[in-house]
């Protein structure tokens, strides 16, 4: 409600006539002053936005989610809408509330939380755009050239973050997508994260490990980007955030990565590119209750990082100079924190990416060989997972001793076509009844 006075003040003022050319300039750094105060106010609600986000994530809340972003999505795609119907809008999700709790009445009230999400969201981008439109309104009516400087940089959301916010609201809908099996209680599964920095070599080393170890290699950055490909409808928020070098909400990632250890049923996991900020780690751990056995860590200097970005030549849209740029500043006030926290764990293996594939392989051995190698977990196994095979080949070889030979031709009598079968070709040298006692 504040900002709704804000704006009134804004617009008188605007709309205050000036015919005197030298009160212009004042008003104008007031104007300014006043669309500094907005922008952090906007920052606030955004902020406010996403916690509240985050409380929905209560499990009794989410059946409802799905209809009330439905009906915030047009709003947020449509600023015009937003003019016009905002207000109204406003005023009837309050009406609403009542016929809703009356057709919900198992959900304790859940209504304060969405009334004050579409609040807020609604607020959000009515006061961005009459601050934006009032401004044009004032520059046109003063005729100077200085229309051009405010409205390069209009403060309204870019269509990305628009879309960001409403993905971003919406990877909680849908409970019974979203439902995702939990491990199986017996199995103890290994987990190491694999963290560094982008280009720092974590793929190119996990692939190593996976043929020397056995592990399961799942990278993070993979499985969204197969996201994508599978036409998901997170993928359009997921693109758009990987085109930016932003984090993807750790639900969607969570979600994937879980589906993926599941689907593949070893029980030793190496994760690449995840954690990648403290989010993605308390909610991994909350989730799948499981702790990494410890973090390898690949250290290389930024240029270097770079050079390989640039010359990696998959075909990504995330590894242009200005992406790549990104990437770094998120790595390091994002993902840096999260490899702190674990080194005060004293779970970090930290290993010098500088040096050629086959030198890290060096170290990053030496870090893995308490798992013992997969030839030798093999070796191990090897005679239980012939031993079927072995007393096969046992039992034929002593297939003419009398008591053995017995035995068989007994069960083998029991089953009619066998039975049938060694009668006329006489696979003992005695007849099989010759062996019933
Ligand atoms: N130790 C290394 N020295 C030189 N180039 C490397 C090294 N490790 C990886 N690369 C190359 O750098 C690029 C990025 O490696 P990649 O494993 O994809 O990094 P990440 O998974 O950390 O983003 C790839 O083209 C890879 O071949
Ligand atoms: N846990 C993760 C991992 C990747 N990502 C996204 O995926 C992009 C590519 O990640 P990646 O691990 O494949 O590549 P690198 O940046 O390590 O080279 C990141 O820049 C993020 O936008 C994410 O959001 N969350």
């Amino acid at each position: 409600m504040e900002i709704w006075d804000e704006s009134d003040v804004l617009r008188r003022e605007i709309f205050r006539p000036h015919h005197d050319i030298d009160v212009a300039g004042e008003v104008e750094s007031k104007l300014r002053a006043e669309i500094d105060v907005a922008r952090a106010k906007t920052e606030r609600l955004r902020g406010e936005v996403r916690r509240l986000e985050g409380e929905l994530t209560n499990k009794s809340l989410r059946p409802i989610v799905p209809e009330v972003l439905k009906a915030l999505k047009p709003y947020l795609q449509s600023p015009k809408r937003v003019i016009i119907e905002g207000v109204e809008s406003l005023l009837s999700w309050p009406l609403l509330t009542p016929v809703l709790n009356f057709l919900r009445p198992k959900y304790r009230n859940p209504f304060p939380i969405f009334s004050s999400i579409i609040f807020l969201a609604t607020t959000l981008y009515i006061n961005e755009l009459e601050i934006s439109i009032s401004l044009r309104h004032r520059c046109e009516r003063r005729g100077e050239e200085k229309t051009e400087a405010f409205e390069s940089k209009p403060p309204s959301l870019s269509d990305t973050e628009i879309s960001n916010i409403i993905a971003l609201m919406g990877t909680t809908v849908d409970p019974s997508k979203d439902a995702v099996e939990s491990f199986p209680g017996d199995k103890k599964i290994s987990v190491v994260f694999v963290l560094g920095g982008p280009g720092s070599g974590k793929g190119t080393q996990c692939a190593k490990i996976v043929e020397n170890f056995g592990f399961t290699h799942l990278s993070a950055g993979d499985l969204l980007r197969a996201e994508i490909k599978s036409g998901s409808e997170n993928g359009t928020m997921i693109s758009n955030m990987i085109k930016e070098g932003k984090i993807v909400p750790s639900e969607v990632t969570i979600k994937l990565l879980q589906k993926a250890m599941i689907e593949n049923g070893n029980d030793k996991f190496l994760i690449d590119g995840f954690p990648r900020n403290e989010e993605n780690r308390a909610a991994f751990e909350s989730v799948t209750k499981i702790e990494p056995e410890f973090i390898l860590f690949f250290e290389c200097p930024e240029e270097e990082m770079e050079r390989r970005l640039l010359s990696r030549n998959q075909g990504r849209d995330d590894d242009n100079i200005e992406t790549i740029r990104k990437r770094f500043k998120v790595f390091m006030e994002s993902s840096m924190p999260v490899v702190e926290y674990y080194d005060q764990k004293g779970k970090v293996h930290k290993v010098d990416a500088m040096k050629p594939v086959d030198e890290v392989f060096e170290t990053v051995k030496a870090i893995f060989s308490p798992f013992n190698s997969k030839n030798q977990s093999e070796y191990h196994h090897g005679p239980v997972l012939y031993l079927p095979f072995i007393v096969l080949c046992f039992n034929c070889l002593l297939l003419s001793s009398s008591p053995f030979t017995c035995n068989l031709s007994m069960l083998l009598n029991k089953i009619p076509g066998i039975a049938r079968y060694s009668k006329v070709t006489g696979s003992t040298d005695q007849p099989v009844e010759a062996c019933i006692p």
